[in-house]
């Protein structure tokens, strides 16, 4: 579903990615970890193509982000870091005007938008302000609004960042549920690696390189660690010390 192949990106001289390499098969649950600084947000960017590419190739469900731009972005939907939701039109609203920008006629934007509103558990708050709702529910309209155009690979950035404890445990099943119940496949970028569970495949981005991947319980097992924290402290030390001494 995705395919990442000797991916490189420069802010100037700062190396954010340097030859990052990875692929993740069709369905599931899939976790980018990394710390602040890792290079997620960059690498999220280029699948995007927020962020122009300056090396190497990403694939999404087939298509080339240099060759087929518009293919990719059909197939991808994306829950950014930072809401990107306008608090003062309804729920409703905010669905339609992105399904416009998608193309999707009038009728079709209006079933789409109930559908994906009835998945997420927001019927009820369809034609409220934006403002009324909760953190964790505004993250299931991000969720319900990525979906309009029916991706194939959902990717979240950070996605329960500023979130209380119980919204956040709450958005990470409910994001799992989508995965098991729609065969989605889901790319999930954190630095908190409580939201991991150990079947989990993970692919681990430290100091701009993909350090470990592959399920998070066997990366414990081969790193000798009780834990995926300590595995991760392990993983991305020596790496950490590296990029201090690079420019
Ligand atoms: N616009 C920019 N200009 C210069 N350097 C940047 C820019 N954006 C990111 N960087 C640098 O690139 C590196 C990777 O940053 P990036 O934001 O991709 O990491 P991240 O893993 O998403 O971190 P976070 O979890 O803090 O968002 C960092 O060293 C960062 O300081």
């Amino acid at each position: 579903m995705l395919e990442v192949d000797d991916v490189e990106h420069r802010y100037g001289v700062r190396c954010a990615l340097d030859g990052v390499s990875f692929a993740l098969g069709r369905g599931g649950f899939h976790a980018l970890l990394g710390p602040n600084g890792a290079g997620k947000s960059t690498l999220i960017g280029l699948m995007t193509g927020l962020l122009r590419s300056q090396a190497g190739e990403i694939r999404i469900a087939g298509h080339s982000l240099r060759h087929e731009p518009r293919r990719v972005r059909r197939q991808l939907g994306v829950v950014f870091q930072q809401p990107t939701l306008d608090l003062d039109l309804s729920v409703r609203q905010n669905l339609l005007y992105h399904a416009s920008l998608h193309g999707l006629g009038w009728r079709q934007a209006r079933q789409r938008c109930d559908r994906e509103l009835a998945r997420q558990g927001l019927e009820a708050r369809a034609d409220e302000r934006v403002r009324r709702l909760n953190g964790g529910h505004r993250r299931r309209l991000e969720i319900a609004r990525a979906l309009l155009h029916e991706p194939a690979l959902l990717v979240l950035d950070e996605a329960s960042v500023g979130l209380d404890a119980a919204s956040r445990q709450a958005l990470n099943e409910h994001v799992r549920a989508l995965c098991r119940e729609r065969g989605m496949t889901v790319l999930w970028t954190t630095h908190l690696l409580d939201e991991i569970a150990p079947e989990d495949n993970v692919v681990m981005l430290c100091a701009g390189s993909v350090v470990a991947a592959g399920q998070a319980g066997a990366l414990c097992r081969r790193t000798g660690s009780r834990t995926l924290q300590d595995a991760f402290r392990r993983l991305t030390a020596p790496h950490e010390i590296a990029a201090e001494e690079r420019p």
